[in-house]
């Protein structure tokens, strides 16, 4: 275990850049390992959790080589890997993974991962991917052994919205011949539909009454292309909301500005800060641009709605973290879906924001924080084994009267592993702790 500090920055501010998006890179490595011919991945991101779905599809059969900063993978027929498939920490690994696979006819292969993982809901995959036709054998918590089979289509319609279970159909779909359509409350982040464009392979989608519909079309093969994986939102909001805590302004460059990803930019300006997109582009099918936050008054309270919780999952904690420095109550509503993520982020939010002299209300799914304007901090957080946890209270850290301490930063390897020095770059008071 290694502790850090995160301690007042009032110089806070400046340009930094982000690793790749860790869920751009899944995917890309994936439609990669199945398609035909060789495809350049261009800034794949250098974190765990991709490095755990590179090697996972090089065990499946795929060539992956480094070639320079960039890698090339070539497809195949997937076979049986050689030992088990450890996903680490990563939940998307595996349930990516786990319907990439299911397609193959006799492919076996045992799926496991960290003890973080290893507690993570694995029936919303095993469901859906046994009425297509594949078997699993063990509970509904990695380790699981997966026998792929010729697969059937599927018309499913998921209680809640989530991108990795929309994924693992929308994969497996690949080798189905039959219909494979995924309805979903609201639209989840739509990485895979836009990639499986890319690839050649046919979709379409339609708002419907029961919500957001993503269907297969006949055309499934995928052809090899190049894929140039556009900065994470998900990191660079640490980066923006040590702007939007410390007062500070912000760059981040090429940073991805997909619509199904900018609702923590979106919350940022509802609360006040000014938030500017330059130099829009188009990396892969996604929408790129240069960003820059900065606050100039007051953070104001927010309501965040459930229709607003896919487009802003992994920055729920930190959005708690931002309305607690803002002058007045804010709700964030629908937030079930924290507490089977990599910590139950629900339960170290409410506990962290405490710790920290913050008053919280818990009701159900939904948070309110009241929000004082200034915060005590002081308080040691657990991060238990989550990267965004551990993340989120060093920021908080730098606008607190007292430093903030999380107990261990190992974690925030699986998703970005130089936070701290791009943090120290731009003026974070980041220190080693005991
Ligand atoms: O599809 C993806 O790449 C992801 C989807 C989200 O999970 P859910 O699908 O469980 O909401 C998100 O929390 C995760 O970090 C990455
Ligand atoms: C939830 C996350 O990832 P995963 O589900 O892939 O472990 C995350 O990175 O915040």
């Amino acid at each position: 275990m290694s502790a850090m500090r995160g301690a007042a920055s009032p110089e806070y501010g400046g340009t930094a850049s982000v690793p790749g998006d860790k869920s751009i890179a899944h995917r890309a490595l994936i439609l990669a390992a199945l398609a035909q011919g060789t495809s350049r991945i261009s800034r794949l991101p250098s974190g765990e959790d991709v490095a755990s779905t590179r090697k996972a599809v090089e065990a499946l059969g795929a060539t992956v080589e480094a070639d320079g900063d960039d890698w090339l993978v070539t497809g195949c027929e997937w076979t049986s890997p050689p030992g088990d498939i450890d996903c680490g920490n990563s939940g998307t690994s595996a349930r990516l993974l786990m319907g990439a696979a299911a397609g193959f006819e006799g492919l076996k292969a045992t799926f496991v991962g960290d003890e973080s993982l290893s507690r993570r809901p694995m029936r919303r995959v095993i469901d859906p991917l046994s009425r297509m036709g594949a078997s699993f054998d063990g509970g509904d918590t990695l380790p699981i052994t997966l026998t792929g089979a010729t697969l059937g289509g599927i018309d499913f319609l998921q209680p809640v919205a989530s991108a990795q279970v929309k994924t693992a159909i929308l994969l497996a779909g690949l080798r189905s011949s039959g219909p494979v359509r995924v309805v979903e409350p609201f639209a989840s982040r739509d990485h895979s539909e836009v990639m499986l464009a890319q690839f050649g392979v046919e979709g379409s989608v339609e708002e419907i009454v029961d919500g957001h519909a993503v269907s297969l079309g006949d055309a499934r093969a995928l052809t090899a292309t190049d894929v140039i994986v556009s900065g994470d939102p998900s990191s660079a909001a640490f980066l923006f909301a040590g702007a939007a805590i410390t007062g500070g302004t912000v760059t981040v460059t090429d940073l991805n500005v997909n619509a199904t990803r900018t609702g923590f930019l979106e919350a940022l300006d509802a609360m006040g800060c000014t938030v500017e997109f330059a130099n829009p582009r188009d990396w892969a099918g996604e929408p790129v641009a240069d960003v820059t936050v900065s606050r100039t008054r007051t953070l104001q309270p927010i309501e965040w709605h459930r229709d607003k919780v896919p487009a802003t999952i992994d920055e729920l904690p930190l959005l708690a973290i931002v309305a607690a420095f803002a002058d007045g109550e804010s709700l964030l509503e629908g937030l079930g879906e924290l507490r089977v993520k990599e910590s139950d982020r629900l339960g170290a939010v409410i506990a962290g924001l405490a710790a920290n002299g913050v008053s919280v209300f818990p009701d159900g799914d939904d948070l309110r924080v009241l929000g004082r304007g200034a915060v005590r901090g002081g308080g040691r957080i657990m991060v238990g084994h989550d990267h965004r946890i551990a993340m989120a209270f060093l920021t908080m850290g730098l606008g607190t009267k007292q430093a903030i301490t999380v107990d261990d930063i190992t974690p925030i390897a699986t998703s970005f592993p130089d936070f701290v020095e791009v943090m120290r770059s731009l003026g974070a008071n980041l220190e080693d702790a005991l």
